[in-house]
């Protein structure tokens, strides 16, 4: 399948699948073209500063408010509160998840690994995984906030009120905050990862003294083009709201939006388009140089997510230790990888599990990791291919549920890969 994009991050996008469906000079006309009707969509609060403000104008067979009465429907293993259980200082691995055996589609997939904040207090985030094997029938949306899809296996057409994307491993979309859509697969089964955003919405960070270029560039982001289904039939729109899961019949398909334009709608990014940024005298730099996307909070400089990727690039720090260092963060890490090896560590961290470091637990290479690495000839840059890790960073505790804690993917053992870390001190040589 071939599809078009508009490029570029954030922009004022305007596209229409049949010629003049978009009204020009005004956004709500007396009557709009082709007896579409007009509905404004908004990511944020109407007063928000320009450059933070989104929202786009919809001109679509029926509007959105027409569907029946929702009543709630059994979220399973999607969660979105985090009071209970506690949460420990333990460093925690898990395996993949398996590909169901029963029927699954996305939604029924989706796992929820831990998380803070809530849709409530609109910050934090949730953090699920999902495997499924069945494309979607029904029609979802998240009042919640924006998902932040990452998939590992398999690839995803993601069929949204504004347009069709097309994501496969080591590509990510984000679905704003109220967009309907449906994920279709592809091949027989998928499996990734999600992030979902309560706060305010991820966006590219400044670059400081990097410069007007780097990381992410903005024209590699890509938002579809209109197309629409002019489909009648008994179906069914889910919506998650205030962390549960909701359903109500629809007669029609809600992907019925002939024309829109705005700044709030989905897009797609290939991460093997980051420029990558590194040391090239010495030391490692902090993982913030990977930064992909960032949700900010309140507070300059402190965001409430941090979407940073590992991807592949050259090693040229001289006498360095070249991998992560060991560390205790403030901040705690999800990590998941999505291909290949992840550089710190040696085995057991394999593409479609996941580690989860809280706020000052200590982690960093494994022992084979050290070892190697410290052995390594560092006269010459080395490249570290076929890999792309990801992280999602936050500044308070990400609290893991019930399910991830009693999951058989739970690794028992993870902490033993530093236990074989000799004592190398020897006061008489230096
Ligand atoms: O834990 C990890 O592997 C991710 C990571 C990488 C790095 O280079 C520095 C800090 C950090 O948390
Ligand atoms: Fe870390």
């Amino acid at each position: 399948m071939t599809l078009d994009y508009q490029t570029g991050f954030g922009n004022e996008f305007a596209t229409e699948a049949l010629p003049g469906a978009l009204p020009e000079g005004r956004n709500s006309p007396q009557r709009a073209p082709y007896g579409l009707y007009a509905e404004q969509l908004s990511g944020t609060a109407f007063t928000a500063p320009r450059h933070s403000n989104r929202r786009s104008w919809l001109y679509r067979i029926r509007p959105a408010a027409m569907h029946g009465h929702f009543t709630p429907i059994d979220s399973a293993r999607l969660v979105s509160r985090f009071d209970e259980p506690a949460a420990s200082p333990n460093q925690l691995r898990w395996d993949p998840l398996p590909m169901p055996t029963e029927p699954t589609d996305f939604v029924a997939g989706l796992v929820t690994m831990g998380g803070n904040g809530s849709p409530e207090a609109g910050s934090g985030c949730g953090i699920h995984v999902y495997a499924a094997n069945r494309s979607m029938e029904r029609y979802f949306y998240n009042a919640d906030g924006e998902l932040l899809i990452v998939p590992q296996s398999g690839a995803l057409v993601l069929a949204t009120e504004l347009g069709i994307l097309r994501i496969e491993p080591q590509e990510i979309a984000v679905i704003p905050r109220g967009v309907r859509f449906q994920v279709r697969l592809e091949g027989d089964n998928a499996r990734g990862y999600v992030c979902e955003n309560y706060g305010a919405l991820l966006r590219l960070p400044d670059l400081g003294v990097i410069g007007s270029n780097g990381l992410a560039n903005p024209r590699d982001f890509q938002t579809p083009v209109a197309c629409y289904e002019d489909i009648e039939g008994d179906f069914e729109l889910v919506a998650k709201f205030q962390g549960g899961l909701w359903r109500a019949d629809i007669g029609h398909s809600p992907l019925d939006v002939v024309a829109w334009h705005g700044n709030f709608a989905p897009y797609k990014y290939d991460l093997r388009r980051f420029n990558t940024i590194g040391s090239i005298s010495y030391d490692h730099p902090d993982p913030s140089i990977f930064l992909v996307l960032q949700a900010p909070s309140d507070t300059p400089g402190v965001d409430t997510i941090d979407f940073v990727i590992f991807p592949p690039r050259w090693l040229a720090a001289e006498n360095t230790f070249r991998p992560p260092w060991f560390h205790r963060n403030f901040a705690s890490e999800f990590m998941g990888l999505i291909h290949g090896a992840y550089d710190a560590k040696a085995e057991g961290f394999v593409p479609g599990g996941a580690s989860l470091h809280n706020c000052m637990s200590g982690h960093g290479p494994d022992a084979a990791t050290f070892d190697k690495a410290s052995a390594a000839d560092t006269s010459r840059p080395d490249r570290v291919s076929d890999t792309m890790a990801f992280m999602f960073e936050t500044p308070t505790v990400i609290r893991p549920t019930r399910h991830a804690l009693e999951s058989a993917q739970l690794q028992e053992n993870y902490a033993e890969c530093w236990r074989g870390l000799a004592k190398n001190f020897d006061p008489s040589r230096r």
